[in-house]
């Protein structure tokens, strides 16, 4: 079983167009633990544009009357960031190597390069007993390392993997995957998964049940525009079971 933690960026990001808390980000979220999502995540990103740092307070407090489930925040460790995520204390925070302007994220941790940089984030994430999760590509040699500057789980950005979703090469990809999360296992780390899963591709990454926890927010929100909220988020817990 993969638990699901449903991402609500898009949410947000409706609701920011209007300036109106319509569709309303806390009611959706407990709509969607209600239903029986694993946790909640968001992505505030400093502009804003769809999750806020306002939301990272509000969503503590509804998990509060869901004491099984999870909260996940996920961002660039900025200091707005670390601030607010150090104050907030959710369960769970995926540490992703984002620039202010970019679209969406689009790669995972230098590890080598950014370790002296992540080492005393991570620290102090941990002093709270935050979870820390860092968003890495699917690359089996860079597993060690992580562990080593104190993440407790990668999360394995899958943008590659869905693109090779229903193409030939796929099983190659889905091995490399594998490949990377049972390495990551193997040096001691929990395996998240996100970025571009759908219902479509989303049972062959987690079917060796290597895979703790998926966070997905984008396909699902469209998906969610034929199939209805209610019964998408119960499509993908079958899915997942
Ligand atoms: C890290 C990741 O792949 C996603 O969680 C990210 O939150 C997507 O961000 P947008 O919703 O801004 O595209
Ligand atoms: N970490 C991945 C996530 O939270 C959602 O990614 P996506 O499903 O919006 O692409």
């Amino acid at each position: 079983m993969t638990h699901l933690s449903v991402n609500l960026n898009k949410i947000g990001l409706l609701r920011n167009s209007r300036g109106r808390n319509y569709p309303n980000l806390m009611s959706m979220a407990e709509r969607t633990l209600e239903l029986g999502a694993f946790g909640i995540t968001i992505h505030p990103r400093p502009d804003q544009r769809h999750a806020t740092y306002q939301d990272a307070y509000d969503l503590k407090n509804l998990l509060q009357r869901f004491p099984d489930r999870e909260l996940n925040i996920e961002g660039f460790p900025d200091s707005q960031f670390l601030s607010v995520v150090l104050e907030v204390e959710p369960d769970q925070c995926t540490l992703v190597p984002d620039d202010p302007n970019q679209l969406t994220s689009d790669h995972g941790w230098n590890v080598a390069r950014d370790q002296d940089a992540l080492r005393p984030v991570i620290a102090k994430l941990k002093e709270k007993g935050i979870r820390v999760v860092l968003f890495m590509d699917p690359e089996a040699e860079n597993m060690t390392l992580a562990k080593e500057i104190g993440a407790d789980r990668v999360e394995l950005y899958t943008e590659a993997y869905a693109n090779a979703y229903g193409k030939d090469g796929f099983e190659q990809v889905v091995e490399q995957y594998q490949q990377a999360a049972q390495a990551a296992i193997d040096a001691g780390l929990g395996v998240n998964a996100g970025h571009d899963l759908d219902l479509n591709n989303i049972e062959p990454l987690c079917r060796a049940g290597r895979v703790t926890e998926v966070s997905i927010g984008h396909a699902l929100t469209i998906e969610a525009l034929d199939l209805g909220w209610d019964n998408v988020v119960k499509a993908y817990l079958s899915k997942l079971a």
